[in-house]
């Protein structure tokens, strides 16, 4: 019964279209360009911020590559915040995520032009997104519900659990799905009888970063599995693999479930790209 959502397929459709909405805009001399932040590094980073700069390069992004070395202060982050805040060639920055401890990403963060945050974690973008009145819209979030309207074309009056209360996807899919009109409930590690609360769900957002956590006795049959969690596992035999949040293969009496890997994570970066396109635009056509 059980269809799996192919979030690889659908990130090369968006990615497409990306690529075609470029291509207007160099042909109007705007060719969008992203900052990409790295500080320090993390191997995972690393290598997302490596597949961001070749995404942007494939679909005609234009794209600037900015390193800090791990014991970098707080303040060169802020100054090279401000510089390429002042850059008009700039459109999009970002900050990859986690940073070193001892840096308080929030202030980092909210030091980004709201215009150019194509990451959607400035407050402003935040706000205007709990209030329903646009702003750029955090990338995962997105991407998700992309996923999600690929199997649901009403969400009005649905169960939705959201397990996970990241201000990165747990709190901004929930904003997303309560525009819809679906009934959200957001959960969390801490929330009491979570298998009770989430076999009444029609859709479950698990972003808890829990591996397996979701078990099939968790999802009532019919239901539409979302999948957030990236987790990198040893075997017993000794092999590493990703896993996400679900056990998967306990979940042949759902709709849909996206699979890990290849579900959200690649619909992650084509909404980074997406989002970059729509921040050009606007200094185009304001
Ligand atoms: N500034 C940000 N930092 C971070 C974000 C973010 O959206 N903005 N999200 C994550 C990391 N991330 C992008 O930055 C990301 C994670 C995973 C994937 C992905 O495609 N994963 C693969 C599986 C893992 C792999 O192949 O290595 C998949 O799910 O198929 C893309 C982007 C934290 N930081």
């Amino acid at each position: 019964m059980r269809a799996l959502i192919d979030g690889r397929a659908m990130a090369q459709a968006l990615s497409a279209r990306t690529a075609e909405a470029v291509a207007e805009l160099r042909a109007r001399d705007a060719t969008p360009v992203l900052a990409v932040v790295l500080v320090g590094n993390d191997p995972a980073s690393e290598v997302y911020v490596a597949r961001k700069l070749a995404e942007c390069c494939r679909v005609g992004i234009g794209s600037i590559e900015q390193r800090l070395s791990e014991d970098c202060t707080e303040a060169q982050i802020l100054t090279l915040i401000d510089s390429l805040n002042a850059d008009d060639d700039v459109h999009g920055i970002l900050i990859q995520l986690p940073l070193p401890k001892g840096i308080n990403a929030g202030r980092v963060l909210d030091r980004i032009s709201p215009a150019k945050d194509v990451d959607g974690f400035h407050p402003v973008n935040v706000g205007r997104l709990s209030t329903g009145t646009g702003g750029l819209v955090p990338c995962t979030p997105l991407g998700i519900m992309m996923l999600l309207d690929s199997v649901i074309d009403d969400y009005r009056g649905l169960n939705v659990v959201v397990i996970g209360k990241s201000n990165i996807v747990g709190k901004p899919v929930a904003m997303l799905l309560l525009e819809r009109e679906a009934t959200v409930t957001v959960t969390h590690i801490e929330t009491r009888n979570l298998p009770d609360i989430t076999r009444g769900a029609d859709v479950i957002v698990a972003a808890a970063g829990a591996p397996h956590l979701v078990r099939g006795y968790w999802v009532k049959p019919g239901a539409v599995v979302v999948d957030v969690g990236i987790t990198q596992i040893t075997d017993h035999d000794g092999r590493k693999r990703i896993v996400g949040d679900c056990a998967t293969h306990e979940l042949d009496h759902a709709k849909a479930v996206t699979p890990v890997p290849g579900g959200v994570g690649p619909m992650t970066i084509a909404c980074l790209l997406s989002n970059t396109v729509t921040a050009a635009r606007k200094t185009v056509n304001d």
